[in-house]
């Protein structure tokens, strides 16, 4: 067996704090296996003056990390699941699904303790098309504005008085302790989440079979099972974590029960489906959801939105 593991991670307190967890649980795991971490800033985290949206979809945050797993520089990366594409590069896979943190969305605010309370046309920050349209659908009379930034920036420009609300995920804000700046869990009735969130993965190469073993304990298959038919879903459509798509599977002994929903930029238009299968059906059940919203016309609504 290989006595060390580099870990490739982004050099956000997000991505910091991830790559940290996995290293130390494999420290603990293995206590003679070395862990080092490899920083790397990706494209993602470079252009931070253009909406996520125009500037190309999901693998802005992962291609330099992958790039450094296939020149052997690094032997895993951890990603937060709602940004890791739906195809992984020749020679890539991942290999692991880790336990799942609070899956929800969250409003932050200094003002405001809920999206109920909020006044006409006050200013929201996301750059999320999947949150800003199912807020529009609920709250017309709010504005939507662009907020791009790592999770400390967003909180910055809020606390500088440009938002009157700001909707982040619950989990990253849990994992960087700051669980006290959240006002609301937002119900995923209100704001479904974006397939993956909340949830790690860790990624290595294929061929790896020192460093998949190394990772097997780490694997949590009740979330696996979940964010799989949630994948299946977003992949079927074609759509990234840039998307107006929301995905949600939950378990209950066996049976997996999808929501998913695509929803116009605008909030005009939102189509909504759910189903419920076995759960050794996951992919099956994410492909079915993703071809009855396809059946109700989301391929029309993505394609304006891709163009
Ligand atoms: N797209 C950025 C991103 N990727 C993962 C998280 C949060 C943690 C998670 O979902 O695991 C965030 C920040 C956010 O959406 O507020």
């Amino acid at each position: 067996m290989k006595d060390k593991i580099v870990i490739a991670t982004r050099e956000s307190q997000l991505a910091l704090w991830q790559a940290n967890t996995v290293k130390a649980q494999l420290e603990s795991l293995y206590p003679e296996l070395k862990v080092e971490l490899l920083g790397m800033t990706t494209k993602g985290d470079q252009i931070l003056d253009s909406p996520l949206s125009k500037i190309g979809g999901k693998g802005l945050f992962v291609k330099e990390l992958e790039t450094a797993l296939l020149d052997g520089r690094a032997d895993i990366a951890v990603h937060s699941m709602k940004d890791v594409p739906m195809a992984f590069p020749e020679g890539l896979t991942l290999a692991t699904i880790c336990e799942r943190e609070d899956p929800t969305d969250a409003l932050v605010s200094n003002k405001f303790t809920s999206i109920d309370e909020l006044p006409a046309n006050s200013i929201v920050g996301t750059s999320s098309l999947r949150r800003s349209c199912q807020l529009r659908m609920l709250r017309p009379d709010l504005v939507v504005k662009d907020l791009r930034g790592n999770v400390n920036t967003r909180l910055r420009k809020l606390d500088e008085g440009e938002y009157d609300a700001i909707i982040l995920a619950s989990a990253g804000l849990i994992r960087l302790e700051m669980q006290d700046r959240i006002a609301q869990f937002i119900s995923t009735e209100t704001s479904l989440p974006a397939g993956g969130q909340g949830a790690m993965g860790i990624e290595c190469r294929s061929n790896d079979k020192d460093t998949h073993s190394i990772l097997a304990p780490l694997q949590h298959d009740e979330t696996a099972v979940r964010v799989i038919a949630e994948r299946a879903m977003n992949k079927r459509l074609n759509g990234g974590c840039q998307a107006p798509i929301a995905c949600f599977a939950e378990l209950q002994d066996n049976t997996i029960w999808l929501r998913g929903l695509v929803g116009s930029p605008d909030g005009k238009t939102m189509l909504r489906s759910e189903a419920y299968g076995p759960k050794d059906k996951a992919e099956a059940l994410g492909i079915e959801l993703a071809e009855e919203l396809i059946s109700q016309g989301a391929n029309s609504i993505l394609e304006a939105i891709y163009k």
